[in-house]
């Protein structure tokens, strides 16, 4: 989860919220539309400490819902609260990494048409062309303005991931192929074969939230057999 999307601000990258310490809310606010049946839930709570006021001089409420249901859904809500006397903005992504079986057999679905911004290319903007989006070299891009259910199809683990978002209208899809995954510590030289990112975000137009106003954005992730999709 980041504050702000990769270096598009003064922050380090990906903003600071994915590397503090979140405290558990025992006691959230109501959320609408979140039924809480069937699901085991943990809720999160970040506020800025002094010193993170110094970085980011903004105080704002940042809860995050995570429930995992019964059916396999994994659901994150996030709600950003400006408790400031002034407006401040944010851009924000779902960090998701998914596991798949190959990356060079996985398509996506639902991106096509879409204009993207392409972060090898100094963010300049394209159409996406392909009926789908395939790899064969690394990728890294924001897909702007996505419907909100995006398919992940994995040919061979005859398994489809389906990423439903609200108020995430941007998709940033990531795999850094064989040269990049080099340099990245955290990840084996081959593993970046078997994982995918595929982030619902809001990247172009970042969200401004005046005095006292919320904003809410939810990711559900869910797997299902191929053969299930239509
Ligand atoms: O390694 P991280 O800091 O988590 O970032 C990993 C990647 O995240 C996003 O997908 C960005 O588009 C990439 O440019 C970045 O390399």
């Amino acid at each position: 989860m980041s504050s702000q999307f990769g270096n598009c601000g003064s922050l380090e990258q990906h903003g600071f919220a994915r590397n503090k310490m979140w405290s558990i809310d025992y006691d959230p606010p109501p959320l609408k539309n979140d039924d809480d049946k069937e699901k085991v839930s943990v809720d999160l709570l970040l506020k800025p400490s002094e010193d993170d006021l110094k970085c980011w001089p903004h105080c704002y409420e940042f809860r995050l819902r995570v429930s995992l249901a019964m059916n396999g859904v994994l659901t994150m809500i996030s709600r950003v609260r400006n408790i400031n006397g002034k407006p401040f903005s944010f851009s924000f992504a779902y960090h998701t990494y998914l596991s798949v079986s190959d990356i060079s057999e996985v398509r996506i679905e639902g991106l096509e048409t879409l204009d993207y911004l392409d972060n090898l290319c100094q963010r300049k903007r394209f159409t996406e062309q392909g009926d789908a989006v395939t790899f064969e070299s690394e990728v890294d891009r924001i897909y702007l303005g996505s419907p909100n259910v995006i398919a992940v199809l994995d040919h061979e683990k005859k398994r489809t991931f389906l990423i439903k978002k609200k108020g995430l209208p941007d998709v940033v899809v990531w795999n850094p192929w064989e040269k990049k995954s080099k340099s990245i510590t955290d990840l084996g030289d081959e593993e970046y074969k078997q994982m995918l990112c595929v982030d619902g975000a809001v990247v172009e137009r970042p969200i401004t939230l005046k005095p006292g106003e919320e904003w809410t954005g939810r990711l559900d992730i869910s797997s299902i057999p191929s053969t299930h999709f239509i």
